[in-house]
């Protein structure tokens, strides 16, 4: 895999186009008017996650098998394929058996431990009661696997059997638009179309100016582009705001699932052992439970989902999984020589079939969890996420290489084709069976409601019914871009706090230590990642962007100026807006939710700190308090964006190789 800052293969610099003027470093970098260097690919994929190696693999299958050549690049943020990469992970491999029909018989594949048994236990404080499990949940024929390693193993095979360009620590950070408006978006509206990606910049100081390591991101200018970023993908969100993805879907939906990997006393180890949980230590009103599944090697991962649409901003997620480990079951699973090597924290997609977005946009698609593709009655999305990167792969071949029956098109990439056979596909039928269960949990029956329902409509109606329940009442419009999870939390004046028990190390351990074993990090002197912009803003910049694009350079387009709103030195309007945006979010924030994010956040980012002496007047705070963001600890999750209640952060990329460095989660 090709690594930044090393030699690039021939195949890099074929069309790659470098503009000769050098910036002077300690000059304000201009994202917009910024000379780059540029590459020409067919297809250009942001994110090698499951979904994105999937259509890497298929199209040049689809290249193998008519011989008409394909160029192919992977961009992966993380410092290589798995990095960022957090699930269960039990997988159903009818996806893979459609991609790599052999996979059993080929070298050093990771799906060795097959699920041989799986339980649902209803836990209380002290007890864990057997609880009848929906057939979803039945595990023959699936396997117990780290996701990271897996996507490292298909990376491999993308990379050396077939030769995708893989490049990992390169961040997608701009989506690169057509100089003038030359399509149209699903509702008719005449559009810029996405003409591919540009990546982030290197060696930008954190008030913007150039450091002695600079280097402008690349444009790579594709024919199709994909986006396969997973759970709320930045990109994603700025293609699903632009095209107006969601003008017939729901709002997407989310939980937090946080994870650990532990090597479990053997006399502990039952390999191929799947348990869910319901219940203890989560209140009735909060959505989601716990896992543990034995892997290979004497490992378990063991973990518990959230669903973000709870109510109690003083619910402390990362508490509740440390709280999780001090039932008795796990006391004794944990116990003797048991010792934990992994921490690690992402939010899943819960919105199903309702939230489906549309899935194409003049010049490319939404892949995987990016659209949002995870069977929650399952708690399973690779399966999905792979097989809708095959369909996009190849609608997104007879694109680039039309057939005699599909006429050649100057005009931008169109992968309707790709959005039907997604609804005539497997995966569509999958969560069509599930649609009820998730939403039905918030009827005004309640969690037991939901409970109930979901057991008939698994057990005996299937999905056959002619109604599709809605995720909330609550006044959030399909358009809308606002998060319905944040929308459900409460003002915390009508909680009371949770009261956490202390941590017992090594069997529950403060939020620091665990991070430690994430070994994230993030080069210190950057732009912070995590802008604080009001959303509204937010989509009038993406408004300003392409009127903005009329005028600059027409060979490189739009994106970074929608979210940034850090101030740069010497502009004092922005300067005082910046602190008149912090200062909002601290009194929406701290005044009414109790400092949510400084308890939701699983890697301690936020802080809302006493202020001190001069910066009291300073106007960035409120009442005292002010917002520290310590944003070289995250990892990626993206909960943050979804759910602060202000809806005023917007989770940028970091410099590419940045974040957490997962192995085996
Ligand atoms: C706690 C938890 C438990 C789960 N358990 C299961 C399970 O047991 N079984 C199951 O099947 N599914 C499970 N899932 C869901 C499953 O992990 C996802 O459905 C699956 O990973 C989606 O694949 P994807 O390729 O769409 O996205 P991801 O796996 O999220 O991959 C996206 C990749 O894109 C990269 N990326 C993102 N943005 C950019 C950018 N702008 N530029 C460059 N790179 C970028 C990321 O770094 C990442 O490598 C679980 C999820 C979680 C969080
Ligand atoms: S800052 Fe946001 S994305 Fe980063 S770890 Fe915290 S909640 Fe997750």
């Amino acid at each position: 895999m090709l690594r930044r800052g090393l030699l690039r293969p021939a195949k890099w610099s074929r069309n790659r186009r470098i503009q000769t003027s050098v910036p002077r470093l300690a000059d304000t970098f201009d994202p917009v008017t910024a000379e780059r260097a540029e590459d020409e690919v067919d297809v250009c994929i942001v994110g090698g996650g499951p979904a994105g190696l999937s259509a890497a693999i298929r199209l040049k299958q689809l290249e193998k098998e008519t011989g008409k050549e394909i160029r192919v690049v992977v961009l992966e943020k993380g410092s290589e394929v798995g990095a960022h990469i957090v699930s269960g992970a039990v997988i159903e491999p009818r996806a893979l058996d459609e991609l790599l029909p052999k996979w059993q018989t080929m070298e050093g594949h990771p799906l060795t431990r097959p699920a041989t048994s799986s339980h649902m236990r209803f836990l209380t404080k002290n007890l864990s009661l057997p609880f009848p499990h929906p057939p979803q949940m039945n595990n023959d024929g699936n396997y117990i696997l780290s996701l990271s390693q897996f996507t490292r193993w298909l990376a491999n095979i993308a990379e050396n059997e077939y030769g995708v360009e893989i490049y990992p620590g390169f961040a997608g950070s701009q989506l690169l638009l057509s100089p003038t408006a030359d399509a149209h978006d699903p509702w008719g509206n005449k559009v810029r179309s996405v003409q591919g990606v540009i990546t982030n910049e290197v060696g930008l100081a954190r008030n913007f100016t150039m450091k002695s390591s600079f280097e402008p991101g690349m444009a790579f200018r594709a024919k199709v582009t994909l986006l396969g970023e997973g759970a709320h993908g930045s990109l994603s969100k700025q293609a699903i705001s632009m095209y107006q993805l969601r003008k017939e879907a729901q709002p997407q939906t989310y939980g937090i699932g946080l994870k650990e990997v532990w090597r479990v006393d053997p006399e502990n180890y039952q390999p191929g052992l799947v348990n869910h949980f319901l219940g203890w230590p989560l209140a009735y009103d909060v959505y989601g439970g716990g896992f543990e599944y034995h892997m290979d090697d004497g490992l378990v991962t063991l973990g518990i989902v959230i669903g973000l649409d709870y109510k109690n901003p003083y619910l402390n997620p990362y508490r509740e999984l440390q709280r999780l480990k001090h039932h008795p079951h796990f006391r004794k699973l944990l116990s003797g020589k048991s010792e934990r090597l992994s921490y690690a924290a992402r939010v899943l997609n819960e919105g199903g079939l309702q939230s489906v977005p549309r899935l194409h946009f003049p010049g490319g698609a939404l892949i995987g969890c990016s659209a949002g593709f995870v069977n929650v009655a399952k708690i399973k999305g690779t399966h999905n996420a792979m097989k809708t990167g095959m369909l996009a792969a190849e609608s997104a071949f007879t694109t680039v290489h039309p057939t005699e029956s599909s006429q050649a098109s100057e005009a931008a990439a169109d992968l309707s084709s790709y959005e039907t056979a997604y609804k005539k596909s497997w995966v569509h039928e999958d969560l069509h069976e599930v649609r009820n269960l998730r939403p039905s949990f918030n009827t005004k029956l309640g969690i037991w409601g939901g409970i109930m329902y979901s057991g008939v409509d698994s057990l005996f109606l299937k999905g056959s019914v002619p109604w599709n329940f809605r995720h909330s009442s609550t006044h959030i419009t399909e358009e809308s871009t606002s998060s319905l999870d944040a929308a459900e939390t409460n003002p915390a004046s009508w909680h009371q706090p949770i009261d956490y028990p202390a941590f017992e190390p090594p069997l529950s351990t403060d939020l620091m230590t665990s991070v430690a074993l994430t070994g994230t990090n993030h080069a210190e002197d950057q732009p912070i990642h995590l802008r604080v912009v009001k959303t509204l803003e937010y989509m009038n910049q993406l408004d300003q962007i392409r009127a903005h694009n009329e005028k600059a350079n027409p060979a490189i387009g739009a994106g970074s100026k929608a979210v940034e709103t850090c101030s740069k030195d010497g502009d004092s309007g922005k300067v005082e807006e910046e602190k008149r945006v912090r200062s909002d979010h601290v009194r929406k924030n701290v005044g009414e939710y109790a400092g949510l994010l400084g308890r939701a956040c699983p890697a301690g980012v936020y802080e809302y700190v006493d202020q001190e002496g001069a910066e009291m007047g300073n106007g960035e705070g409120w009442q005292g308090k002010k917002l520290v963001i310590n944003s070289q600890n995250c990892i990626h999750c993206k909960l943050c964006d979804v759910k602060v209640p202000s809806q005023d952060i917007t989770w940028t990329v970091p410099e590419g190789g940045g974040g957490p460095k997962y192995t085996n989660t």
